[in-house]
């Protein structure tokens, strides 16, 4: 029986299933995501939660880590490492004994301090990213020894312990990173910049992809092939260092930078394009406040690539909720905490052609898909993880508008800010319309556009960063200079 809902049919990743179109003239694989390969990308791009002390990170010996927690196929924890603390020791101290016969997919192997607590509270599998660890073994010969000797420690810990301590690494399927490239090209948010300018250079988006592969290789790939093979031999993994092992594990790797800088290009950083409020009357509380927009822009990533694991053939949808808490903690995510995500598909347990796939422009009102798929909003909210607190501001990323159907659940349940593509906004097809969000009151909504305030003050009007998901309180005298930077009120 499949587990559908927020990480549905995980294993069988959907290839291989024959699908028609409504002209019924296409059958054909569905390229979906692995779940490895989700969750090894969604630890990746956790380890680059926005932070301050990224250059200061650089020169430290322990490398920031990502991590995602998985219980029963269903995600219960994304977290990264903090300044004073590991992403491993941040989930004992956040799930504790919850983390029993959990499955973590760590971006580095972890060190033997998290790994020796993690082991402890009997998770069941941990996977990793076979590049430099943790404890890095790239930096200056002083500091090696102590990393040498805990990557013995780790593998002592590992041989010695029930949970099965793995790579994480498995070859995407066939077109996978033209499925990316085509869907990430033709998603709401690019399309939107092509829409509204029109003259812009259509290269932003490779330029921008281009970019971000430099940066990931840097990051995760280890750039001299000799110096990767003695870190495997270190780490244990000297079975991995023969051909064609070995170059097939760089090319895994290679490919996987790929498909994640390919994702990230399509929220991309582009002139002042972010996720703005459109409402100049909203009132100037917290609730109604943006996030900085790089670490919007980095749930929206999280999301876009929760929809490559959709049912549907012919739009994915992926939603993530985060909230934060009152206080900024020691966590990597600042105040930010993961609520639930979840992706379009049908009901849990259902088999392929247990319901109709057809949109809307099949005649045939019956064999439509509407009143069987379970949106990503949904399915997100069902399968959450953690309780929506009236008096925290909670946030859901959607890759596409939210309809008719998901508007209403999203304010009943509480959620304070929306940030989505509006490009179908106040578009009525005819199952599915998305008329009700445009009305929407009561909730704060931050659609993918130009800057508003430029038009008032120019060039400078970013909202920065700098606290990492909590917003800085504004120091008499600068909430004029804010509220005019945003032109909005809601700074
Ligand atoms: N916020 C949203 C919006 C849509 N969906 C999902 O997106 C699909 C519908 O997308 P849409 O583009 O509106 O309709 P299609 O018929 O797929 O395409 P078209 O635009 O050509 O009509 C459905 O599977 C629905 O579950 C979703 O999960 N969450």
């Amino acid at each position: 029986m499949k587990e559908a809902g927020q990480m549905q049919n995980l294993e069988s990743a959907g290839a291989g299933r024959s699908v028609s179109t409504q002209t019924g003239s296409m059958t054909g694989q569905i390229p979906r995501l692995s779940k490895v390969n989700l969750f090894t990308l969604l630890s990746l791009w956790m380890e680059l939660f926005p932070t301050v002390n990224t250059a200061q990170r650089q020169k430290s010996q322990v490398k920031r880590t990502g991590l995602v927690v998985v219980k029963n196929t269903k995600i219960v924890g994304l977290h990264c490492s903090s300044e004073d603390l590991h992403a491993g020791k941040i989930a004992l101290i956040k799930h504790g004994s919850r983390l029993k016969n959990c499955d973590l997919y760590f971006s580095r192997k972890p060190c033997s301090a998290c790994l020796k607590m993690i082991v402890n509270a009997g998770v069941n599998r941990i996977s990793y990213w076979p590049a430099d660890p943790e404890v890095s073994l790239l930096t200056e010969a002083s500091s090696s020894e102590d990393a040498k000797l805990d990557a013995k420690a780790v593998e002592r810990l590992k041989s010695n312990s029930r949970a099965h301590v793995c790579v994480l690494l498995q070859p995407l399927v066939c077109y996978m990173v033209q499925f990316v490239e085509e869907t990430s090209y033709k998603c709401d948010f690019i399309q939107k910049i092509a829409k509204t300018l029109p003259d812009a250079n259509v290269d932003f988006y490779s330029e921008c992809k281009q970019e971000r592969i430099k940066e990931f290789e840097m990051l995760f790939l280890v750039p001299n092939e000799d110096m990767h093979k003695q870190i495997l031999m270190t780490i244990g993994l000297e079975n991995l260092c023969e051909n064609p092992y070995f170059s097939n594990l760089r090319q895994n790797m290679k490919d996987l930078i790929l498909l994640l800088a390919t994702v990230a290009s399509s929220v991309p950083n582009f002139k002042h394009y972010g996720f703005y409020c459109g409402n100049t009357e909203q009132i100037n509380e917290i609730h109604n406040q943006s996030l900085p927009q790089e670490i919007a822009r980095h749930c929206m990533v999280q999301a876009r690539l929760l929809a490559y694991r959709t049912e549907d053939h012919k739009t994915g949808v992926g939603a993530v909720i985060w909230a934060e808490g009152k206080s900024r903690s020691w966590d990597g995510t600042g105040a930010m905490y993961f609520i639930g995500c979840g992706y379009n598909a049908f009901p849990v347990g259902s088999e392929y052609a247990d319901f109709p796939h057809m949109d809307d422009k099949q005649k045939d009102r019956e064999i439509r898909k509407f009143r069987y798929i379970v949106h990503a909003e949904q399915n997100a909210l069902t399968f959450r993880c953690q309780e929506i607190k009236p008096e925290e501001r909670s946030m859901i990323f959607v890759t596409k508008c939210p309809c008719d159907e998901c508007v209403p659940l999203i304010k009943g349940a509480g959620i304070k800010q929306i940030y989505a593509g509006d490009v179908d906004v106040g578009k009525k097809k005819a199952d599915i319309s998305y008329m009700r969000f445009g009305e929407l009151e009561g909730v704060s909504k931050f659609t993918w556009q130009l800057n508003p305030s430029r038009t008032c003050v120019g060039e400078q009007n970013e909202p920065e960063s700098r606290e990492n998901g909590v917003l800085r309180p504004i120091p008499p005298g600068e909430d004029q200079h804010q509220s005019k930077k945003l032109c909005l009120g809601n700074r």
